[in-house]
């Protein structure tokens, strides 16, 4: 039976806002792997960065996996999860999968590119994130939500959608 809930998504679309607020409303406690990666390795992700994407991804596999087995867990997840397949077959064993599914648009707040030059390698780093995963994560999704209106709103849609037995509140 699934007890945890997993929340997937790009950067910056509300995995760890709504987890925590989900973790409140439902009792469950709240688990966030990139925190746990920088605590597991008393390093910061930048730093782990530094020394190779491989590098990084090996010790997300390592962590996620432990995370997965938690119990009765809101799990907010990195946004590079989906990019192994063994993550995602972890995290499903007790988790239902719940893609946050905010526009890039959403996510850099609508601001004016020709206004604020520098935040346009952000905005163009999302949109190639968004081209390169948006498969992963509805081909992952057990539940897909939209978190394009407000955050009271998102979590009112994932308490909707989930099955009675994760709705206790
Ligand atoms: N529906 C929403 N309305 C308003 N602000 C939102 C909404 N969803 C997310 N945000 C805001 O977007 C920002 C990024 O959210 P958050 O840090 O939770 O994302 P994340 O998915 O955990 O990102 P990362 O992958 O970088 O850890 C936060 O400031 C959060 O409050
Ligand atoms: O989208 C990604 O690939 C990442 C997202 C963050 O949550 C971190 O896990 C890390 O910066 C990698
Ligand atoms: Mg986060």
């Amino acid at each position: 039976m699934k007890e945890n809930i997993v929340l997937i998504g790009l950067p910056g679309s509300g995995k760890t806002t709504l987890g925590r607020l989900l973790s409140q409303r439902l009792g469950l406690q709240f688990v966030d792997i990139d925190v746990e990666i920088e605590r597991h390795t008393h390093k910061t992700i930048s730093e782990l960065f530094e020394k190779g994407e491989t590098y990084f991804r090996d010790i997300e596999t390592e962590v996620t996996t432990k995370v997965a087995q938690a119990r009765q867990t809101i799990i907010s997840t990195g946004g590079g999860v989906v990019l192994r397949h063994n993550n995602m077959i972890s995290l499903q064993e007790k988790g239902l999968i719940i893609f946050l599914n905010r526009s890039v648009k959403s996510i850099t707040g609508d601001i004016d590119i020709q206004m604020r030059p520098l935040l346009k390698d952000g905005v163009e780093r999302l949109n190639k994130l968004h081209d390169q995963r948006n498969h992963l994560y509805h081909q992952y999704a057990d539940i897909v939500i939209d978190n394009d209106t407000s955050l009271e709103e998102t979590v009112e849609q994932i308490i909707e959608h989930l099955p009675k037995t994760l709705r206790k509140h």
